[in-house]
Order: C-alpha cells, then structure tokens, then sequence
C-alpha cells in the first residue's frame, strides 16, 4: 500500500493545475500547460494490445494460439491503431490487408484518410476474391457490396440488394471479413475506417451489446432502453473481474485498481454530442465506485442521491434530450487508503442562463424546478409565493412547452423536497430557495412603459413587480428603480440615464439569471458541506467529468463559445495524453524511429488564449472599454486576428473559428457582451 504523500495526481488534475499555474504565475501566459506526465510503472493506461486477445466470434474468453500467435495478433493490433500513422513495411504483400497497409506516399498509410483501394492490383485482388467493399450512396448511408468490375477511376460495385452501382473508386472503402464482425475491441479489426467502425458498432448494439472498446476506450452507444447490463449481478462479475467484456463498470474497476495499487489518482472523461448518454454513463460509474465502497449506505447513497438535486436544478428538455444537463460537472470521489469512500466534491461549469433561464427555442422547457414548483408546492407554500401555474409566467410559458410525456413534475417536487431533507438543508433554507425561483418566474412577468417621446421606460407597477420585490426582499420602488434606470457616479455627482425598453429588459432578465446562477451555486455548496471530505482524507481520488460535448447551432452565442473552448482543451489534453503514451508503447517496447503523429490543436487555442491579441484577451479588453458593444467587439477580433489560420472574419457581427471539430460561427448580436 501507498502512503498519501507517494499519490500522483490525475492526468486531469495536472492539466487544472498547469492552468491554474500558468495563469497565476509570472511566465509568458501563453505557453499551453504541460503535457502529462507518465505514470509510473503499471499505472500507465493499457494499451488495447495487452487485453483480450483479438477474438474471431463474439465470445471474448475463445482461446488464442501460443506465443507466436500472440506475437502476431499485437502486431496487427499495432497497426490497427487509430492512431498508428507509420507502418510496419515488412507487411506480406499477399494478403490485401496489408497490401493496401503499404499504399500512400512513400510508405505511410493513409487507409483512413482515403479509404480506399488504390492500386490496380488491389482492386484485381478485391474482384478475384469478391472481397467486401463500403461505399456510400447518395443519402449518405454505407452499404457493402463486392466489386464488379472498374473502369478507369470508377469502379461498379454489386450490392446485396443485386442493384449495381458505379462509386469513385476513391470512395470505396475495404470491409473487414464477416468472422470479424462485432468484435468487443475495434482495434481488433483489420481495416479501420469510417464504415468499419459504424457497422461494427451497429452490429453490436443490435444485440444489446452497448459498449466497445477502441484499445483504452470505451464506446458506450445509447440503448434508450434498459439493456439489463447495470443490476447488482453484473456489479458483481466485474469486481470480481469474471468478465473482461467492455463496460462502463470494467473502466472503473480499472481506475479503482490502479488508483489502489500504484497510487495515482484517475479521471474518467465523458463526451459526446447531447443526448448520447453521457450522464447516464457517469451516473453508472458512480454506482459503481459507490458500490466499491460500501454500498447504499451512508455517504455512497448520499453521491447517489445528488443527481435528484442536481438534475432538477440543472437539467431541462431541449430538442435533444427530454433529461439533458444544461452544465457540466466534475465529481471527485475521495477514498481512504482502505479504498472506502470517505467523501466527494462537486465542481459545476458553465451553465446555461441565457438561452434557458430568460429566453427559450420552441419546444424546449427551461429547468425542470420552475415547473416541479409550480405543479407540486404544497398549498402553504404556493400561499407564501403567491404561487400560479407554469403557463401563467412568460418564461416558463414563451416556448409552448410546458410537460413532457410521462414525466410527472408534481411527484418530482415531492422527491425533490425528500433529497433536500437528505442534504440537511434547513426548512428555512428551503423556503428561502423556494422564493428565489418564485422571484425569477415574477421578474419575467414584470412589465416596462413608455414614460416620454425619447423612448425611455419605466416598470409597471403591477403585481408582477410587487411580488418579485417581496421575494426578493426589497421595497417594490427599490426594484423599479433599479430596472428603469442607472446611476452613474461622476466627480459632478450622480447621473441618472434612464433605460429605453430593451436596456430595461436586459437589465431584468441579467438579474433573473443571476439570481438563478448563484441558487444553484449555493446548491452545490450546500452539497459539498455534506459529503466533505473527512478527517481521513488521503487524498486518492477518481474523478468524473461530464461536461457539454461539442456544439454548433443555427445561432452560436457567448455560452456555445465557452463550451467548444472547453472541448478544444479537452480534445488537446486527450490527444496529448493518449498518444503520448502511445509513443512511449512503441519505445518500452523496443521499437525505434516510429512517431505517432496527431493533428495537435494548438493553434485554435492559440487563436483564444494567446495574450495580449487572442479571442479571449480582446473580449477581456472590449468589456473595459465604455464605448464597447456588440459592434465594435465583432470589428476589434476582425482588425486583430484576421490573419491567424483558425479564425474567420464574416458578415457583420459574426466571426468564425475552425475547431477541431468543425468551423462554427459565432455571434456577438446580444449575447457576447450581456452574457458576461
Ligand atoms: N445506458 C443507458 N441505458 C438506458 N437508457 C439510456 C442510457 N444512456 C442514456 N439513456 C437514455 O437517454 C437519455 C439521454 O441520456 P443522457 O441524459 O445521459 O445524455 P447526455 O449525453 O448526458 O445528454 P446532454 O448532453 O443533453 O445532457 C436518458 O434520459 C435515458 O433515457
């Protein structure tokens, strides 16, 4: 066993830390943090070579051949990689694998990239053998089929159906062979491309088979169903390590074990687009670790329950997803040294206020609270709030959307109040909570009027305007005050300026979002009073995160902009970390002069972080700046970084950024400088 002082930290925590660093050091602030270090000995992640053996059916525990077979099958997995770029040349160039291993430019592969049978004797030998080939129709799905014949660059390919089909023979891509299909590990496949990896997936999760592998990787597909794979039987199997088929719970067995056996602490990085079953991912590595250590008991029920909080607070329907998480969050799981859970913190990022607590995209609902309240407050409290129903508040009501099928808010509240009892929040707190959210359903209520011909407003004094003051509490003159103009102090003395109607309904709708955003903080702080870490804290930890995957809409404002920044240092930490310790395989293992290249994004984070002309510095700027608006923000990173390769100027008030992912356009028009 590992004395606390001997932990190494996370990958993910040293990234934190090298941010945390950097930006309150001294040093150039533009350098990118550092890159992970190795974890000692059998920490490092492992490789998928070293798992179960590439297996030709769908039983993963089949029997392999000898050391020579195994020798071979790491070979081959080796070059399976998706990282792999450079390949072995002393490939047998009889079998069509590897021959099309060894086309491209001067001896690199590039199978990914093209596909793709290149090569006239390759294609003779796809014919000869009527190998199976993907091709893409044109309403973008993959089919299989063998090749016909070709001609020149273009190749007819017959397909299942007894259609034939002429294809670019650049776009044809190899299929693996039938005996290769759903395989527990894509590493195990001989051709790795885009149609390989969605048929192999599909395969699988026609099955109910929900989780692959890609070598360290789990690949969780959502099943919308219940696939019966997460009950206290299967919890078992992996503890006791009976099974080594991929699961979200073999990860966390994975990161428990080598969190207790080498002493480092672990991170479980979740992503993937809304709706993909992050959360339900991270909710079941929970169950998990809590199950590890001890079971529905005291503090492991109490991390259990947090998502009832969280949720209601957090989670709303969106177009995606009728449950989806409007934030992300980082939840470290503090063991003693005993491998018990001795306490966990919650850290929350980015959630969404503009587009959710004040303005809603039709059909989507704001935060499941607003409507859990107003179907299921006990009559008390409806009395103490002045209570209406959802439809009657513009907030709630502006998007038509105000239930969603087979969700029963009344019932919801009620549980929710049970998981507030459990959290040791006070009735008082509660009531407290309570007439916050009453505050932000009566300020979106409150009503402006003209009060002169120069287009100044002032708020109505209606019962909207009352109640908001008295939830609040504050005098309802304070309040209309405050929505209907500013002071600004001067060496002469104060100015007032009053607000025209939309200065009035920004003002309003900036405090409705911030009450919301500092309820919920407390939320989560009343949260992380109760499950502290005690006195036995040692200091191993294995962390969660879930967190917004990356987004590009129709309208991209400030939080798309957060969020895809967040994605982008998350995509370098991953990149950086995975294959550095890919190289650092080839090297342990005696293999000399092969680089693992990787697409690094470093100049898109360039493009936000570099001071003082980067995306963020410039924002930073523009918002000191009196004169500053939308406009002149747009103008300013135009000027500024037209010439970098990651940015795009556009129309008006957009500007582009080529991500990782994706180009995306952003839009300063309201929602850049207000978010703020
Ligand atoms: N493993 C699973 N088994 C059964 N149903 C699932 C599973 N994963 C997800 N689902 C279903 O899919 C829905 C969406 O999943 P989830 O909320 O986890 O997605 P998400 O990726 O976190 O989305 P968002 O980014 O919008 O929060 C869940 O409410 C649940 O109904």
């Amino acid at each position: 066993m590992l004395s606390p002082t001997t932990l190494a930290r996370s990958s993910l925590e040293e990234m934190l830390e090298s941010l945390r660093l950097r930006d309150n050091s001294d040093r150039p602030k533009d350098l990118p943090p550092a890159l992970p270090s190795r974890p000692p000995s059998r920490a490092r992640i492992r490789s998928g070579r070293w798992s179960a053996q590439p297996n030709f059916n769908n039983d993963s525990n089949s029997e392999s051949g000898g050391e020579g077979q195994r020798k071979e099958n790491e070979l081959r997995v080796k070059r399976n990689t998706f990282w792999n770029k450079k390949r072995r040349k002393d490939v047998n160039v009889n079998s069509p694998y590897n021959v099309v291993a060894v086309e491209g430019i001067e001896g690199e592969e590039r199978m990914e990239e093209t596909g793709v049978l290149e090569g006239s004797d390759n294609i003779g030998y796809f014919i000869e053998k009527k190998l199976r080939v993907w091709c893409r129709q044109s309403n973008g799905v993959w089919v299989s089929g063998t090749i016909h014949s070709t001609s020149g660059e273009e190749s007819f390919v017959s397909l299942a159906n007894g259609n034939v089909v002429k294809v670019s023979t650049c776009h044809l891509f190899p299929a693996n062979p039938e005996i290769l299909d759903g395989v527990d590990d894509l590493m195990h496949l001989s051709y790795l491309n885009e149609p390989t990896v969605f048929h192999n997936l599909k395969y699988r999760y026609f099955r109910d088979m929900i989780y692959s592998k890609a070598g360290p990787i789990l690949i969780a597909v959502n099943p919308f169903k219940d696939v019966q794979i997460n009950g206290k039987d299967i919890v078992t199997t992996y503890k006791q390590k009976a099974t080594d088929k991929p699961h979200v719970f073999a990860i966390a067995e994975n990161a428990y074990n080598e969190m207790m056996n080498d002493g480092v602490n672990q991170s479980l990085m979740i992503s993937g687009e809304s709706g993909a079953g992050k959360t339900e991912t991270a909710k079941f590595a929970v169950q998990y670790l809590a199950a590890l250590g001890g079971g529905n008991v005291g503090i492991e029920c109490q991390i259990l329950q947090t998502s009832c909080i969280l949720e209601a607070f957090g989670n709303s329907k969106t177009s995606m997803n009728d449950n989806s998480s409007r934030f992300g969050k980082l939840i470290e799981i503090h063991f003693t040294a005993a491998g018990k859970i001795c306490g966990s913190k919650i850290r929350t990022f980015l959630l969404e206020k503009q587009s959710r607590v004040v303005q809603l995209a039709a059909g989507e609902r704001s935060y499941h609270i607003f409507y859990q309240l107003c179907a299921g407050a006990p009559q008390a409290l409806r009395e103490r709030l002045n209570l209406k129903m959802a439809k009657e508040y513009n907030y709630l009501a502006q998007s038509d959307c105000l239930v969603i099928n087979g969700v029963d808010d009344a019932q919801r509240f009620l549980k929710f109040m049970e998981t507030l009892d459990i959290f040791q929040i006070s009735k008082g707190e509660q009531d407290q909570a309570f007439a916050m959210l009453a505050a932000v359903l009566w300020l979106g209520n409150i009503s402006f009027h003209a009060i002169d011909y120069e287009n100044h407003v002032e708020a109505s004094n209606d019962e909207a305007l009352i109640n908001a003051a008295r939830m609040i509490g504050c005098e309802s003159h304070e309040l209309k005050e405050a929505l209907s103009a500013r002071r600004i102090q001067t060496e002469e003395g104060n100015i007032v300026e009053k607000f025209t109607m939309s200065q009035a309904i920004d003002t309003r709708d900036a405090l409705a979002k911030f009450i919301y955003a500092s309820l919920f903080d407390w939320l989560v702080e009343q949260i992380n009073n109760l499950l502290e870490v005690g006195k036995q804290h040692t200091g191993w930890s294995i962390s969660i995160l879930d967190i917004y995957g990356f987004e590009s809409f129709k309208k991209n404002s400030f939080e798309q902009f957060c969020i895809n920044y967040a994605n982008e240092r998350l995509q370098q930490h991953f990149n950086r970390h995975v294959f550095k310790l890919e190289q650092e395989e080839y090297e342990l293992d005696g293999i000399d002069g092969v680089k693992v290249d990787f697409a690094d994004n470093q100049e898109c984070l360039d493009l936000f972080e570099k001071k003082p002309i980067g995306l963020l510095s410039l924002l930073d700027e523009d918002l000191h700046s009196p004169d500053a608006n939308d406009a002149t923000l747009a103008n300013k990173l135009k000027q500024n970084l037209n010439g970098m390769a990651c940015f795009k100027g556009d129309k008006g008030r957009v500007f582009g950024v080529r991500h990782f992912a994706g180009e995306v356009l952003y839009n300063t028009n309201g929602g850049a400088i207000t978010t703020v």
